[in-house]
């Protein structure tokens, strides 16, 4: 039967020992959403994004992308399905030029298909079309460890969407920047949603999940303790007590650490 989901997760579960970690997560992403993951320190927020990425196998559960069981399957298999994923250190090959990362990405999403990184003038040609894309042609040849830090993100954003993918997952994408370049990648995110990409992430930034997502998910020892409207959040008295205590969340508000 078709599924109006891009992403369904049944009772995911990621044991480390007698830590439940991820605890019978059931979730499910439409085609075209923005999901905002929060939740405190420990929450297992990771942990699912580890899951669903393919990074860490699951204890029990099933995770189906694109109408597919995708448990088992690696980080490339499935950024190769059109799942891809940005981690939280995004520094990607610092003594590498930007144009090298981004031919490194290219030469990652088609690896099986052509083996070895052999590259053609066509490769580079198509990286420098994407840098063009996210305004990063002009330092193609700049180190990484040389940029600034809101041109790191958009790399990170550039070389996770290098493959078309149908859903991009974030970690932590605002994480070190300051409010106006936090206000310059959301409009940057705004753009790669507008491509019909689905985006969910992982963000401590108030300011950033409750511009950015159309539904935001909490997540608290494991479980989900809120899901609905970002703007609903201030309402539910579980994440106030969680958050604040019992005083209102503002806009600004971050996680406690
Ligand atoms: N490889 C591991 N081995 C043992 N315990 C782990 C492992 N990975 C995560 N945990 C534990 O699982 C729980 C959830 O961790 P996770 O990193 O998913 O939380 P988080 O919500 O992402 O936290 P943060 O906001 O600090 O990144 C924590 O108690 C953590 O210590």
């Amino acid at each position: 039967m078709a599924s109006d989901f891009i992403l369904s997760a049944r009772g995911l579960r990621r044991t480390y020992g007698a830590l439940h970690a991820v605890d019978g997560v059931d979730l499910d992403i439409r085609a075209g959403e923005a999901v905002g993951v929060g939740g405190p320190n420990g929450a297992g927020k990771t942990t699912l994004f580890d899951l669903i990425s393919g990074v860490t196998p699951a204890s029990s559960g099933e995770i189906t992308f694109d109408g597919r069981v995708i448990n088992g399957m690696n980080s490339q298999q499935l950024f190769q399905l059109g799942l891809a994923r940005t981690f939280q250190v995004v520094d990607g090959f610092p003594r590498l030029s930007v144009l090298e990362n981004m031919l490194v990405a290219q030469a990652l999403g088609v690896a099986t298909a052509r083996r070895g990184l052999i590259l053609r003038r066509r490769d580079r040609e198509r990286a420098m079309a994407s840098l063009d894309g996210y305004g990063l042609a002009d330092i193609a040849m700049q180190p990484v460890a040389e940029i600034s830090a809101l041109q790191r993100k958009t790399l990170m954003v550039a070389t996770a969407t290098v493959g078309n993918p149908r859903m991009l997952m974030l970690d932590e994408p605002v994480g070190g920047l300051t409010p106006p370049e936090i206000d310059e990648f959301i409009q940057l995110i705004d753009r790669v949603r507008a491509s019909g990409v689905t985006i969910v992430f992982i963000e401590h930034v108030m300011r950033f999940l409750t511009t950015v997502a159309d539904r935001a998910v909490i997540m608290d020892q494991g479980g989900l303790i809120f899901d609905g409207a970002p703007g609903d959040m201030i309402r539910d008295e579980t994440i106030r007590k969680l958050y604040l205590g019992e005083t209102p969340v503002t806009e600004d508000a971050h996680e406690p650490a």
